[in-house]
């Protein structure tokens, strides 16, 4: 399906006690073999369970990586964060407001619910509010609007990136439970364009290709107030990291995201392909990979790195016991 790429950031690693860390913590949690790949996305089925990289990037440009940071992988629902940006850009807050709201849900990534008031989707963190998100990014059709989330995305990356053909149409083929959602929202007239089309545009926004430390890249990105710390380029509005960063905080791990806010405390995004970013503001970002997913899809491996790294680098944003955050 995929192959590993030569990278040219490779240059610009070096040693380091971050280093270190992220090495010791590679060692420790590859032995963890708990969990399960994805398998109702049947391409996604294919991956081989054991791949496993952690990456650092803070916000001056400095990589840290372990692993199999170069093993390329679909990014799944980690795009709803970057989708939600260019929904905000293309039409501000308020508007957006109206059509996908901000409240956790205490339930599944692909539960069929809507808020009963309001007739919205809960959040733009599951999949009902990334479909409607994904139904207001602008273009003069589906080409159009695919080049728009490509550009946006090569923003954040820093490299031209592309969509997996092949996880695209495994999943379009095979996702029913995503268009019974169009269709509820289209019902109450949440969406109210072509759905077929919005629904295309979400899957290939999920199958684009990227590898843990374009993953890194893209929260450091985020972190950077929405310019990527290695080609300087403005990926999203400085305006709207807040709205992004504050709707990861409180939903961007799904129905566990109450427990992460508490313990790991960075906002966050999970996908069912074994990927997290975290987001620590003005510091860096942070991306791992570890296909082997618990039941609320999480990576079992990425969450215990992610908690892990919280504690030591004392990240968690409401810590006020002293430890300062260490880079190098
Ligand atoms: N949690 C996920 O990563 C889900 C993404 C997947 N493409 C879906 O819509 O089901």
């Amino acid at each position: 399906m995929m192959t590993s790429q030569v990278n040219q950031r490779d240059l610009e690693i070096d040693s380091s006690p971050l280093l270190a860390v992220l090495q010791e913590l590679h060692s420790q949690y590859k032995l963890l073999q708990e969990g399960a790949v994805a398998k109702y996305i049947p391409e996604l089925a294919k991956v081989n369970p054991d791949l496993f990289s952690i990456c650092i990037v803070t916000v001056d440009g400095q990589i840290y990586k372990v692993g199999n940071y170069d093993q390329l992988f679909t990014i799944q629902s980690i795009s709803k964060v970057f989708a939600y940006g260019l929904a905000l850009e293309d039409h501000g807050l308020d508007y957006v407001l109206t059509r996908v709201g901000v409240e956790p849900t205490g339930d599944a990534f692909n539960a069929i619910v809507l808020d009963e008031q309001s007739k919205r989707p809960y959040n733009p963190m599951v999949n009902a509010g990334a479909i409607a998100t994904t139904s207001l990014i602008k273009g003069s059709g589906p080409t159009e609007r695919l080049n728009r989330m490509l550009d946006m995305y090569k923003r954040y990356i820093g490299r031209d990136v592309f969509v997996d053909i092949s996880v695209f149409t495994s999943e379009r083929s095979t996702g029913h439970r995503n268009r019974a959602m169009a269709h509820l929202m289209l019902n109450f007239g949440m969406i109210d364009r072509n759905i077929e089309e919005s629904l295309d545009l979400y899957f290939q926004q999920c199958a684009v290709i990227v590898n843990c430390e374009d993953l890194a890249v893209m929260a450091a990105t985020l972190a950077n107030k929405g310019m990527n710390p290695i080609t300087k380029e403005q990926a999203v509005d400085k305006r709207y990291i807040k709205d992004i960063l504050s709707v990861m905080y409180t939903c961007g791990m799904y129905n566990f995201a109450g427990e992460w806010a508490y313990k790991i405390g960075i906002p966050a995004k999970s996908g069912v392909c074994g990927g997290i970013i975290a987001v620590v503001p003005n510091k860096m970002g942070i991306g791992v990979f570890s296909p082997l997913l618990d039941v609320r899809g999480n990576s079992v491996r990425g969450v215990k790195v992610c908690e892990e790294l919280s504690q030591r680098l004392g990240l968690h944003l409401f810590d006020c016991s002293g430890q300062e955050a260490k880079f190098d």
